[in-house]
């Protein structure tokens, strides 16, 4: 039988202002669960046009970087997603300001930057949704982050929280707190792949097939994440019934407190949302210099 496409979700066109990995991430997981149509998203860049040809192949989304499209897209479309690099923020946002038209509602990933600076480097007090998503998005097994400017309408609201709530999960938070988030959730993926690498590595080392390991490691970290979530245990009490009394984890935990593991982890948490306000105050110093040439 001839299933009907699924009714979307969202109806307004979403514009993606940079078309890089977290774009990607998003659009995949919008699109793979019929949240909003293929054609209603529209994703921009500077320069690279065969990564847009790639994103038109695999998503059904339009993608451009013809400066004439791009303005008209920025002007007209109800919701702006700003998804490049924190470096590239500020120019783009000095040239988006003018575009603008009445209430569109500018919604950001880029780590750092505060809708104080977003709404200054615009020009406007733009309603604005700051949030940090990571990358598991694209399996809809994203956990994003979200504040809000106090411009941001209900409806806006509402349509921020459906697109993010499509990809994952979502914690409404004062802005203040982003920074911490993006240590545990935005960037928090790349730990976890890095101790898998390390693990990964390790079994080859002791003479397992890569696949073999390889799997062995996915299917651990996948099991303890559900163990966690399953259970409703606590992660320290899951690790206790692991690790038997003088026994083979007992030792393998000992190695990682020599690192200092547990302290380890958290210190880079915290370096991780130091950098981000770094990155934050970076570009408030760009609107603050632009402010002083007027
Ligand atoms: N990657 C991640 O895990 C996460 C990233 N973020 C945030 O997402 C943002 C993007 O990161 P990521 O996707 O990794 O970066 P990428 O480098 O993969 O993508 C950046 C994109 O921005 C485009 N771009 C840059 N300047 C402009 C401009 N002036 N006009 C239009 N497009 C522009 C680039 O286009 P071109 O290539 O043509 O220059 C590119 O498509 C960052 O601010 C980051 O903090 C947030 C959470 C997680
Ligand atoms: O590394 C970064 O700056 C971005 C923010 C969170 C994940 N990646």
């Amino acid at each position: 039988m001839c299933q009907q496409p699924a009714k979307p979700l969202i109806k307004e066109r979403i514009v993606f202002y940079g078309a890089g990995s977290m774009a990607e991430a998003i659009v995949r997981g919008l699109v793979a669960r019929s949240v909003v149509a293929s054609d209603q998203v529209v994703m921009l860049n500077r320069n690279g046009s065969d990564r847009l040809a790639e994103l038109r192949s695999r998503y059904g989304v339009r993608a451009t970087n013809d400066p004439v499209q791009k303005e008209e897209y920025l002007s007209s479309s109800p919701i702006i997603v700003l998804a490049m690099k924190p470096k590239d923020a500020a120019e783009a946002l000095r040239k988006l300001g003018p575009a603008l038209s009445g209430e569109q509602l500018i919604l950001s990933v880029i780590a750092g930057l505060s809708i104080r600076t977003i709404q200054g480097l615009l020009g406007t007090a733009q309603p604005v949704v700051r949030t940090m998503p990571n990358t598991s998005s694209s399996i809809g097994l994203g956990a994003t982050g979200i504040a809000f400017s106090r411009e941001v309408s209900e409806g806006q609201r509402q349509l921020a929280m459906q697109i993010f709530e499509a990809v994952g999960t979502t914690a409404v938070i004062d802005e203040e707190r982003m920074e911490t988030l993006t240590g545990i959730s935005g960037s928090g993926p790349a730990y976890i792949y890095y101790m898998m690498e390390a693990m990964i590595a390790a079994g080859i080392r002791g003479g397992l097939g890569k696949e073999q390991a390889a799997e062995l490691t996915v299917q651990t970290v996948l099991g303890a994440a559900r163990m966690v979530q399953q259970t409703g245990e606590e992660p320290a009490a899951l690790r206790k019934k692991v690790t038997s009394p003088n026994g083979s984890t007992q030792a393998a935990l000992e190695v990682l407190d020599q690192g200092d593991f547990y302290e380890t982890v958290i210190a880079a948490v915290a370096r991780c949302a130091e950098r981000s306000r770094e990155m934050g105050a970076a570009l408030d110093a760009e609107l603050k210099k632009s402010a002083g040439e007027e």
